[in-house]
């Protein structure tokens, strides 16, 4: 992988792509989109593993915060899809918590990928990965537009700027 956005990218997207079961487990139900106590759960163990990898505890948490809005994107888009037709909505509810560890992995690859690529993080280019999200989106994932884009608000984030 050395220095370079893909994995990070790819991380990100299958991030983004498993937000269709996590809506679907929860559409028609009782469980909100937004779960606040599961969201500080990880913000803490992102802050608590950060040191030890090298990272900023803010700067992951930053990131990750982004990695969650891009979730909840795709579930709020794909709920008011479902609403719409509901023909499209899905006919089986997966259970969240077989869908949560996947979510964990993704989040510990994450961190480790974090960790790795900070040289093309801290590029003056990095903005440019960007471009790096729209073909992993279209190319890898077929992304429709509501996917590309939380993954380009994703993908974003991996730049530090300061
Ligand atoms: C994915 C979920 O939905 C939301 C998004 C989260 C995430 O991206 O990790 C965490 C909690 C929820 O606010 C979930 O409930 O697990």
């Amino acid at each position: 992988s050395g220095s370079s956005l893909w994995r990070l990218t790819d991380l990100a997207a299958q991030r983004v792509r498993i937000a269709d079961k996590v809506a679907a487990a929860k559409y028609g139900t009782p469980s909100p989109i937004d779960d606040p106590a599961r969201e500080q759960q990880i913000y803490d163990s992102v802050a608590a593993r950060a040191p030890g990898l090298g990272l900023d505890p803010a700067d992951a948490v930053r990131f990750f915060r982004a990695q969650i809005e891009a979730n909840k994107l795709v579930q709020r888009g794909l709920y008011a899809r479902w609403d719409a037709h509901p023909s499209s909505a899905p006919r089986t509810r997966p259970d969240l918590g077989e869908i949560r560890p996947v979510i964990d992995r993704l989040n510990t690859d994450l961190l480790t990928e974090l960790a790795a690529t900070r040289p093309a993080r801290t590029a003056r280019s990095c903005p440019a990965h960007e471009l790096v999200a729209a073909g992993v989106a279209d190319v890898v994932h077929h992304f429709d537009a509501l996917h590309a884009r939380a993954l380009t608000g994703a993908a974003r984030a991996a730049c530090i700027t300061r």
